[in-house]
């Protein structure tokens, strides 16, 4: 069965990272979510990778705050792509998550998406682009999400556009 999991360093991370998982619900794409972090239990989010990719994750999304070592400890732990998401936050709003998420060693990559619910949902769609590889069915629907976003893109400018 394949699926994507998302693990979160704190439980201060849900309300942003309902969003990811709000958006696999639309899409009817299978997710786990569990909370686990790098520094406050290590063991537990070294056994949750091996478990999870035992039962066939195919991608794993990491969403941490401040020192967000969470998605580089995940890269180190698997091969399969791992997506992060760093959280706004701390004394320096989610520059620092920024930083230490994007800046990984060659060879150790984590695709770093956006700060905040943009990056969450975004995490979310770069998974589905991911299982688009091998899933027809699930390709057909990004496009067609395409095709709806530019709609109401026109939508939205027919209410307020000028034109000379
Ligand atoms: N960066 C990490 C890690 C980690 O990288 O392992 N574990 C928790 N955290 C982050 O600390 C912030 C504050 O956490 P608390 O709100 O629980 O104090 C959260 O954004 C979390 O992701």
């Amino acid at each position: 069965m394949n699926f994507v999991s998302i693990i979160m360093g704190s439980k201060s991370d849900y309300e942003i990272m309902k969003n990811c998982s709000d958006t696999f619900e639309k899409f009817n794409v299978k997710y786990e979510m569990i909370i686990s972090s790098a520094h406050r239990s290590p063991e537990r989010t070294k056994d949750y990778v091996k478990e999870a990719e035992e039962k066939g994750a195919v991608a794993f999304i990491a969403a941490a705050g401040m020192a967000a070592h969470l998605a580089g400890a995940l890269a180190a732990a698997t091969t399969k792509p791992i997506i992060g998401v760093p959280m706004k936050g701390g004394a320096m709003d989610g520059m620092d998550a920024m930083l230490s998420t994007v800046q990984m060693p060659a060879g150790m990559p984590v695709a770093t998406v956006a700060l905040g619910k943009a990056g969450a949902i975004n995490a979310a769609y770069l998974a589905m682009q991911i299982l688009a590889i091998s899933d027809k069915e699930l390709a057909i629907k990004l496009k067609e999400d395409r095709i709806v976003k530019a709609k109401a893109v026109e939508t939205d400018s027919k209410d307020i556009e000028v034109l000379l």
